[in-house]
């Protein structure tokens, strides 16, 4: 397997100058810590899953991979050309309201396909709702006309047009109707396999990252608490963090549940995050040293590991 991205002691800060906003109350420079020192790897036509709940730096990650954010230390790397497209949560606000699907997919062709005349552009675009399961009526309508399931084929077919090899999904089915999930997952699996995609996956919802991940990222406000084989984590979490995380998911199968540790409160400020573990100020197993030094990934199994003083 040779990895296609590669992230290395990733971190970003935000600074927040001056006394205007409402976390600095009163003067003076505060630094927002995103993304801390965060390494991953994720081989060619495989996924990766980044969960946690929203603040963690799940979005941070996804920006530096796409080049909209530069790190304020360590590296993300992309191996070869880099040719990463981003499918976003809302398909509607991804889309120009005025402007047909045929002029969406025909959009990114003229710059990316520059070899392909009308003809050949044409013939690219059916390929593209062939390839998406969309019919080819669709290149005459507008995005108000078609459901928002189909909507969100028409961004994944349009961010194909641009000849990828990774793809980032940040939270490609967050905004559809459960019916319509399984299906684009199922179309983001096969289009994944056929093309041979590597995918970055953004996600807080641990059912899509089950179908699609094989393997997982936990972060927690900034930090990597524990990341390995997606049925290595999921199905043996060490991480109280993660654990409770899964805990917070319905699970229908009375096989898979576990002892119930449901997350209670907010993640506390990335401003001014807890020393340490950062889990630590929610955690119910936390003990004095967790305030001190900051745990070190240790291996669970081949290939899983955890930050945690208790699992150490
Ligand atoms: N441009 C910015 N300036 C200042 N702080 C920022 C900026 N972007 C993100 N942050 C902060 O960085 C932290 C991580 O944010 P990020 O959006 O990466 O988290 P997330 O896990 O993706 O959450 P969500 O699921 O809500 O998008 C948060 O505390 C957020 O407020």
């Amino acid at each position: 397997m040779t990895a296609v991205v590669e992230a290395a002691g990733l971190t970003k800060h935000f600074t927040l100058r001056g006394h205007g906003g409402p976390r600095l109350r009163g003067r003076g420079t505060r630094t927002v810590h995103a993304v801390d020192d965060v390494g991953f790897r994720i081989d060619g036509g495989r996924t990766l899953a980044v969960i946690g709940e929203s603040g963690c730096g799940k979005s941070t990650v996804a920006k530096l991979l796409l080049g909209l954010l530069s790190p304020t230390s360590g590296t993300i790397t992309v191996t070869g050309e880099r040719r990463i497209q981003l499918v976003a949560q809302n398909p509607w606000s991804a889309l120009n309201r005025r402007k047909t699907i045929g002029h969406a997919l025909d959009q990114p062709l003229r710059i990316h396909r520059r070899d392909l005349d009308a003809r050949g552009r044409a013939a690219r675009i059916r390929q593209l709702l062939e390839l998406t399961s969309l019919p080819a009526e669709f290149l005459d309508r507008y995005p108000a006309d078609v459901s928002g399931g189909e909507l969100q084929r028409v961004t994944i077919a349009r961010a194909l047009a641009a000849e990828p090899r990774v793809l980032v999904l940040d939270e490609p089915t967050a905004s559809l109707d459960v019916s319509v999930k399984a299906g684009l997952v199922n179309l983001l699996c096969d289009l994944r396999d056929d093309l041979g995609l590597t995918y970055l996956l953004i996600t807080h919802e641990i059912d899509v990252a089950r179908l699609l991940a094989d393997e997982v990222l936990v972060m927690y406000l900034g930090h990597v608490v524990e990341s390995g084989d997606a049925d290595e984590v999921f199905d043996r979490p060490a991480h109280p963090y993660t654990r409770s995380l899964l805990d917070s998911v319905p699970v229908p199968d009375p096989r898979r549940r576990r002892t119930l540790l449901p997350l209670t409160g907010d993640v506390p400020s990335a401003v001014d995050p807890p020393s340490g573990c950062r889990f630590r100020t929610r955690c119910p197993h936390a003990v004095e040293k967790c305030a001190g030094a900051r745990p070190d990934a240790v291996d669970i199994a081949p290939g899983h590991t955890a930050a945690c003083h208790l699992t150490a």
